[in-house]
């Protein structure tokens, strides 16, 4: 145990004093924990931070040689020990070691002919067959931002259940429709059936070689051009799942928006690169926040944070996050093999505001489940409808942040009450609970892009102050095996509750 994580361990055993107070006794409080970049208000001032906590999570992430895996990562060494691969998702924006950056541009050559011949062409719609991070990033990029866009229509189906393509295979005309099956291992059961129930589909309104007008993103061409598709665009198998959606697994959301858009989102996320790579520490986005996920989540033992957008573009941001923050985080093991010494990443969830409000505020209000909450808020509004619905949604996000930290005394509560205590003690609020707020100032690719890639570093920070490799993810790989066992008969394999379900549903 270092000096610095004896210290935060003796710091989270002491009760911090209010977060009113601490903004009284700090008047730099609120300078020292907001970051404005790339068009990006970052607050963290309202997490239940001290600068005494700050500094040493500071002296903790110096400790864990924070600056040293940020070179790693930026050199591409190998920061994923378990498959003993580095990360170079930033080469597809332009970041990291030549020849990584020199494949990762050979890839958006191609991808960008293609785009450029896909978007001439006479096509309406994009079946975009995917799952995890081969669909997450696709769809909160199209989602976000696609509505207008003068491309085709893209659809995502990534469940194998067969709901998934019976919604989607209506809407879409077989003549003119490409197929993208974006699959990094391409072997992923998911959508090698969802793909091949697709080409049949298309045999059925007369295409004579389906497979051969499908496009295939993936870090397996050969497997790919063994399966027969018409065009592979590769990207590296350093490139993690969760963190593809870079390279040509965006193709989606670049056939829809145009290569203008697609390039101005990489923009935005190479200067996040640059911001993560080159600020001062104390003044570094990713890096404070991933500090402050550490001291809740680690030190203080606060398993959830709660994302929620106040903006209808920004809706799939928590799904999108539960899988970059859990799937990177939720290790049990640091990455040379030993158990972690406490809680790492916490469970994401959320929604959209004002939505969540009226519905799963109350919880976060008067419940007894703590954790963060990070607001996140657009300034300029996306859309044309009256002023009044911008300017509710905005006091709103903003009031939600204030009311949780200010919360209701009993005594104030009980003069709501009219004297009766009973309904005072179900009018009090705690208040003193922490959030965070991201105000963008427009929603574009740009901001988008940084937006993106500061939630990527975020999660790296997090993972280095932990010892943990972020960029595995071998506790899918069990449930998988299984599924498989189970298809095949089950065995004697099975504890006697899956055998009885196995016996009831599964022919
Ligand atoms: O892209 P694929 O190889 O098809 O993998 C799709 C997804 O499935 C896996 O089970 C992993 O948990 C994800 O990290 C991955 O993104």
């Amino acid at each position: 145990m270092t000096h610095a994580d004896s210290l935060l361990r003796d710091l989270a055993a002491t009760p911090l004093p209010p977060l009113a107070t601490l903004f009284d006794d700090d008047p730099d409080r609120l300078a020292q924990l907001t970051v404005d970049a790339l068009g990006i208000y970052f607050d963290f001032s309202r997490l239940a931070v001290s600068a005494e906590i700050l500094a040493a999570l500071q002296a903790r992430a110096a400790a864990a040689d924070l600056a040293g895996w940020r070179a790693r990562l930026f050199d591409g060494a190998v920061v994923n020990p378990s498959e003993n691969r580095a990360a170079t998702h930033m080469a597809e924006r332009g970041a990291g070691a030549a020849a990584a950056v020199a494949a990762a541009d050979a890839g958006q050559l191609a991808m960008r002919a293609l785009v450029e011949q896909v978007r001439a062409e006479d096509v309406t719609d994009v079946l975009h067959i995917g799952i995890g991070g081969s669909a997450l990033g696709p769809a909160l990029l199209l989602d976000a931002l696609g509505r207008d866009g003068d491309g085709p229509r893209c659809h995502i189906v990534a469940n194998i259940d067969g709901e998934a393509l019976a919604r989607a295979l209506p809407l879409c005309d077989p003549q003119r429709t490409r197929v993208i099956i974006v699959s990094k291992t391409f072997t992923t059961t998911e959508t090698m059936t969802n793909a091949a129930t697709v080409m049949d589909w298309l045999q059925r309104h007369g295409i004579a070689d389906p497979r051969a007008r499908t496009i295939a993103v993936t870090a397996a061409p050969e497997k790919a051009a063994a399966w027969g598709a018409g065009a592979v665009l590769p990207f590296a198998e350093t490139v993690g799942g969760r963190y593809s959606l870079w390279s040509a697994v965006g193709l989606p959301f670049a056939l829809r928006c145009g290569w203008g858009d697609w390039q101005a989102l990489h923009d935005g996320a190479a200067a996040m690169d640059a911001h993560f790579r080159d600020t001062a520490m104390t003044r570094n986005a990713p890096v404070l926040a991933g500090l402050c996920d550490v001291w809740a989540a680690h030190y203080q033992g606060q398993q959830v944070r709660g994302v929620f957008a106040y903006d209808e573009r920004l809706r799939m941001l928590p799904a999108f996050l539960q899988q970059l923050e859990m799937e990177s985080n939720g290790k049990r093991v640091t990455r040379d093999g030993a158990p972690v010494d406490g809680p790492t990443a916490a469970v994401t969830w959320g929604g959209t505001g004002t939505d969540a409000q009226h519905a799963v505020f109350q919880l976060l209000h008067q419940g007894t489940v703590v954790g963060p909450v990070e607001f996140l808020a657009v300034a300029e509004p996306g859309h044309a409808m009256p002023a009044t619905h911008h300017q509710q949604l905005l006091a709103n996000c903003f009031a939600q942040g204030a009311a949780l930290m200010k919360g209701r005394s009993p005594e104030a509560a009980l003069a709501l009450s009219g004297g009766n205590a009973r309904l005072a003690a179900a009018k009090t609020f705690p208040g003193n609970r922490p959030s965070a707020t991201l105000l963008l100032e427009r929603l574009d690719p740009f901001t988008l892009g940084a937006l993106l890639a500061f939630y990527e570093h975020r999660t790296f920070v997090g993972a280095v102050l932990l010892g943990i490799n972020p960029f595995d993810q071998w506790g899918v790989e069990l449930g998988k095996e299984m599924a498989s066992a189970a298809l095949a008969g089950g065995g004697d394999g099975f504890d006697p509750s899956t055998n009885a379900l196995m016996a009831r549903a599964l022919e």
